[in-house]
């Protein structure tokens, strides 16, 4: 196996802990030398590693990994952690599609996720999309350092009011309730949301927040629950994807699912690409040049579907959502902290939605895994603090 470049903290620790990326902030490496850990950081240059390349990090002796969403977490680097005598593995996202589960049951190993500390951050940049779509910001940009503006004119560039229209959100969680508070708060949109669950906290917002807006002699926003997801598409004029990808979200907005949409309706997608039919959307801004979509994630990612970059109805960005200095750099503290608690057998935080205390830079981090997805099917006991 070729040897892969690394750079080493706290070399006499105890644990030996991998990171394959190098990772925001240095709180992190802190919180786990001072834990007497040895942590080894990837400094190779690709961007995505192979799984052989995880393999020779993981090499013969590994008690944990903190690993990324562009990573092929499965049986083989699994069992090679076992082997290593390694028991937690933590992604740095909240999602974890990228993780076979079933297969770190297998072999008993601890897999952390970093939910919560992302989630404002993350919703900002599915509203910055909608803005940007609605407004048709990239396009006038593009316009403007092309030289191209001589003037004022009635129709250049004419967009969408958001104001009074409505916002719909499928996967209706912590990011998409979040999103759906600052389109109604921020543009007094009206809400329908389709979501497994009812999201009960955002709905008692809409109604305080409508009857607050009533009181004031304004317009009040509203909510509705929708029974399927086809109700949100053909009555949204904004929608927002924010599920998980799973089987029963892949490809959930594919030809059938854009036919039912408003002919001048935008769609967002900050969760994962695999959720749309990236060709048939192509086709589907081909044939409608006042559909516009903001576009956070991709289905082949990295690349795009032949024909996305040439469509001007489309806003691209590089999977960016969760890019604030604050959110990269606690989701590598809850990331650090979930391969530590279980490297030194503490029990895993009761509640993953309360991450504060782990994030509070004036006080050492409570003494637990803050967020791990299968610590039931494990059998880890819960904090109780
Ligand atoms: N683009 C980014 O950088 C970025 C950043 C953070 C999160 N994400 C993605 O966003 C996802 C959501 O994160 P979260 O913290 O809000 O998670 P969450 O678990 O709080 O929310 C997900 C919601 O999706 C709902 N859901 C599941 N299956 C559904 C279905 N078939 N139809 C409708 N709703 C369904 C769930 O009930 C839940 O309410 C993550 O799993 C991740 O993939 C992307
Ligand atoms: O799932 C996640 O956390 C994102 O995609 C990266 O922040």
């Amino acid at each position: 196996m070729k040897p892969i470049s690394i750079e080493v903290w706290n070399p006499s620790g105890k644990y030996r802990v991998v990171s394959t990326k190098s990772m925001p902030g240095s709180r992190w490496i802190r919180l786990l030398t001072e834990q007497d850990c040895r942590v080894e950081i990837c400094t190779e240059t690709k961007t995505i590693l192979s799984v052989d390349d995880i393999l020779a990090l993981i090499g013969d002796r590994c008690d944990g990994v903190i690993g990324q969403l562009t990573e092929d977490w499965g049986d083989v680097l699994f069992s090679a952690l076992r082997r290593a005598g390694g028991t937690a593995f933590s992604n740095m996202a909240v999602g974890y599609n990228n993780v076979d589960v079933d297969a770190a049951n297998k072999h008993g190993i601890a897999v952390g996720n970093t939910p919560g500390v992302l989630t404002e951050t993350t919703a900002e940049l599915a509203a910055s999309l909608s803005l940007s779509a609605a407004r048709r910001i990239v396009e006038a940009d593009q316009f403007m350092r092309a030289g191209l503006y001589d003037g004022w004119l009635p129709h250049l560039f004419v967009g969408n009011l958001l104001k009074g229209q409505t916002v719909g959100v499928i996967g209706a969680g912590r990011i998409g309730s979040a999103y759906a508070r600052m389109m109604i708060e921020g543009f007094k949109m009206n809400l329908i949301y389709y979501d497994l669950y009812q999201a009960t906290r955002l709905e008692k917002f809409v109604t305080a927040y409508g009857e607050f807006l009533k009181a004031n002699g304004e317009q009040p926003v509203t909510w509705k629950r929708a029974s399927s997801m086809q109700e949100v598409l053909s009555e949204a004029d904004v929608i927002s994807l924010h599920p998980i990808l799973d089987k029963t979200t892949y490809h959930l907005i594919n030809k059938d699912s854009l036919a039912l949409m408003k002919k001048e309706a935008i769609l967002v997608n900050a969760s994962r690409g695999p959720v749309i039919d990236e060709a048939a959307l192509v086709e589907h801004l081909k044939a409608n040049p006042m559909f516009r979509v903001g576009l956070d994630v991709f289905e082949d990612e990295p690349l795009m579907k032949p024909g996305l970059a040439e469509q001007k109805n489309a806003v691209v960005v590089p999977h960016i959502a969760s890019a604030s200095k604050w959110t990269r750099e606690g989701m590598a503290t809850l990331a650090a902290l979930n391969v530590l608690g279980k490297i030194k057998g503490y029990p895993v935080w009761s509640d993953p939605n309360r991450i504060e205390p782990f994030l509070d830079e004036s006080s050492p981090p409570p003494a637990a895994s803050p967020s791990i997805v299968n610590a039931k099917q494990l059998g880890l006991p819960s904090s109780k603090l």
